[in-house]
């Protein structure tokens, strides 16, 4: 009889989100677990992993190659080293999580009512953004569709409205500028200046002059009133347009939402979540309550910035010597106290500013963007996270 322990006999974790954070956890654990005793399960609303930092351009040009580059289908493939053979990929939103009491494994129930059992449950999906960025779930080709649909509503605008100057909204300007140039582009940002008050003022400045000279309008300390900000496709515009809350009139023919990204929590009762919905965590990214349950990424209640930097980088090799230290394979556990605020923001492929929260704030210029993430987007890095290559 073989003394090979059965997937059943093994501890399982189970992973719920395959973005940055999910994928990069996957990765570190994937080296040091023991594949004779615990296997582990990947849990994604959809099929294949999107690249976020990709998306404003996928849905602004017509790229191709952008598209092959930028979805890469979860599989056999995502796991490997210790996971090779040792891993399963579950499609399906949860729904709910039935949590075991006093250490205890539990089970996650799907939107399909399929259950899935965990022993240790890591949760890292991400945050939900507004919906030119709401990539369907249900298959490759509705996501692929959802992409042609904003290129073809992109292309057909003559003027288009911004509704909130965040990054994304900065973002996203700059890719329409650089394919269609001379179509009108305004940012409405209710605060007094771009992005919020995380960064200083000279850095917020800084990006709104840059995204001006290329000829977007900027209109801050204002708004459209809140119904029409929230989710106005091309044919819901009024015919006489918005007036603003500062009395300006506009009359866009696209209104497209840029702010308002919440965490993907729903499926948590409402105690172990804070009032903007976030995940309360300890410093060691375990729930006070389940000390075999981990949250990392956007979804945290942790006073910072979120971002994939901090989710990949900072975040995961904490939550996996945690992990470890939980399973016995790690003698001590590890705490987070924060990380660094930084911030990368293109304009289009050849511009953008970044922002680093050392010394006194240091403001880096456009070469330094372009190299480093305008130009690519750092599409490049994706398939040594998902083991997927763009056919
Ligand atoms: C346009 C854009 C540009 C960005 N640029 C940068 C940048 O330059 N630098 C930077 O640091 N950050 C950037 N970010 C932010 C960064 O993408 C996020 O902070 C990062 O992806 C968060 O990682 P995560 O693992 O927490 O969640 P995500 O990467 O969002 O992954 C969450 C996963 O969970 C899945 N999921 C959600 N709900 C459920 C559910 N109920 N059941 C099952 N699965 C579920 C989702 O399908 C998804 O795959 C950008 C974001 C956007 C939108």
């Amino acid at each position: 009889m073989s003394s090979k322990k059965t997937d059943r006999e093994k501890t399982v974790i189970v992973i719920v989100g395959g973005g940055i954070g999910g994928l990069a956890l996957l990765n570190a654990l994937s080296a040091s677990i023991n594949p004779e005793k615990h296997t582990v399960v990947l849990v994604d609303a959809r099929p294949a992993h999107m690249h976020l930092i990709s998306s404003l351009r996928l849905i602004v040009s017509d790229a191709d190659d952008l598209l092959k580059q930028a979805v890469h289908p979860y599989g056999d493939h995502t796991f490997r080293n210790k996971f090779a053979g040792n891993g399963s990929f579950v499609h399906g939103s949860v729904t709910s999580v039935k949590f075991g009491d006093g250490g205890k494994g539990g089970q996650l129930i799907l939107d399909s009512g399929e259950m899935v059992g965990y022993d240790i449950l890591v949760l890292a999906t991400g945050s939900s953004w507004p919906r030119p960025l709401g990539f369907p779930t249900e298959s490759k080709s509705a996501i692929e569709n959802h992409i042609m649909a904003r290129r073809a509503e992109f292309a057909e605008a003559k003027d288009i409205l911004l509704v909130g100057g965040g990054s994304v909204g900065i973002e996203l300007a700059g890719e329409l500028k650089d394919i269609f140039p001379s179509k009108p582009i305004t940012i409405i940002q209710r605060e007094r200046l771009l992005l919020n008050n995380t960064y200083p003022d000279k850095y917020r400045i800084a990006i709104q002059k840059q995204i001006e000279a290329r000829g977007v309008t900027v209109l801050t300390s204002d708004a459209i009133p809140a119904s029409d900000a929230s989710d106005v496709s091309a044919s819901q515009v009024p015919k006489d347009g918005f007036v603003t809350e500062q009395g300006k009139k506009l009359k866009p023919d696209l209104v497209v939402p840029t702010w308002g990204n919440r965490p993907n929590t729903s499926y948590l009762p409402t105690d172990l979540l804070s009032s903007t919905g976030h995940v309360k965590i300890l410093p060691t990214f375990q729930l006070p309550t389940h000390q075999n349950v981990f949250a990392f990424g956007d979804i945290i209640e942790w006073k910072e910035q979120k971002g994939a930097a901090k989710a990949a980088f900072f975040h995961t090799p904490k939550v996996a010597k945690n992990i470890m230290a939980y399973l016995n394979l790690a003698e001590s556990s590890a705490k987070y106290s924060g990380s660094m605020e930084m911030i990368m923001i293109t304009n289009g492929k050849a511009r953008g500013l970044a922002y680093f929260d050392i010394l006194w704030g240091i403001i880096l210029g456009g070469w330094f963007v372009t190299l480093l993430k305008a130009k690519t987007l750092m599409i490049g890095r994706i398939p040594s996270q998902t083991g997927y290559t763009p056919k």
